[in-house]
């Protein structure tokens, strides 16, 4: 069984313990879309993480109000919030708790298998979705995708080879997410962007967006000289003395206006 098995199956269960969410589901202000952003110049999905099945804690104790402060006030494309509880000690309350700071494009970062969830998300002000092909059947993909777009959301589909980008493209994503994070072993190759790049359809409107194992300026440079139009970038922020700083060297004029 592999960790992303797990993970999923921990999710289901989850799911049928859910209590009604108190948030007031007040209409959030117009954002700016993230594919709007990307399409404008590259940018930095940065993330609230305070752990990982692959490196433990990493800040448990973040403030994340001011830390999302800090991502927006330095001009990332989004922020992405980890709200798995049980691999990564985040939570729906962590989203919420973002949302109502900034007024950027915001991810909610979980295992989604059900609209459920999908519901939650919005309600706790997300305006992205992450839909993880090699969790979902065909099917199922499909329609929680249809389902994120109906109610408004943006969605943002990972892959992390070149069967489950065909698989993305057939449902005509247009936010397409490389991992770069092998979930077998956890190996991370920033390489894996540098394959699929090759294979991606770079028309109109759709863009790439590398995941994971950004570690360094010479990271982000490389993913974008691949193609990438977007990083994703979760530990190196959250362990960074400045990450405003390291958002603004990953961030090209163009993204910024
Ligand atoms: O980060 C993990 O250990 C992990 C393990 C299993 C499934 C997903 C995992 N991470 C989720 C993510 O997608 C990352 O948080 C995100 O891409 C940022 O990665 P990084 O910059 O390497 O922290």
């Amino acid at each position: 069984m592999t960790i992303l098995d797990k993970i999923i199956a921990t999710k289901y269960e989850e799911i049928k313990n859910y209590v009604p969410l108190t948030f007031d589901g007040h209409d959030f202000p117009e954002k700016s879309t993230l594919l709007q952003r990307l399409l404008n110049g590259n940018g930095v999905i940065s993330e609230i993480k305070r752990a990982s099945p692959s490196k433990g804690d990493i800040r448990t104790e973040v403030d994340i109000v001011a830390q999302a402060k800090k991502y927006e006030e330095a001009g990332a494309a989004a922020i992405s919030v980890l709200t798995d509880e049980t691999y990564f000690k985040g939570s729906i309350h962590d989203l919420y708790e973002v949302t109502q700071v900034v007024s950027i494009p915001v991810l909610c970062k979980d295992f989604m298998v059900s609209e459920i969830q999908i519901d939650r998300a919005k309600q706790a002000g997300a305006t992205i979705i992450l839909l993880i092909v090699a969790a979902l059947e065909n099917q199922q993909l499909k329609s929680l995708n249809n389902y994120a777009l109906s109610i408004g959301l943006e969605v943002l589909v990972e892959v992390h080879d070149e069967e489950e980008l065909h698989r993305a493209l057939e449902l005509d994503a247009k936010l397409i997410g490389v991992n770069n994070r092998n979930l077998k072993t956890f190996e991370v190759s920033v390489e894996r962007t540098a394959q699929l790049a090759k294979q991606f359809p770079f028309d109109e409107g759709r863009v790439l967006i590398s995941e994971s194992g950004m570690n360094t300026k010479e990271d982000a440079q490389f993913a974008y000289a691949k193609g990438a139009s977007g990083i994703l970038v979760g530990e190196a922020l959250m362990r960074s003395e400045d990450p405003g700083k390291w958002i603004r060297e990953a961030t090209t004029e163009e993204a910024l206006k």
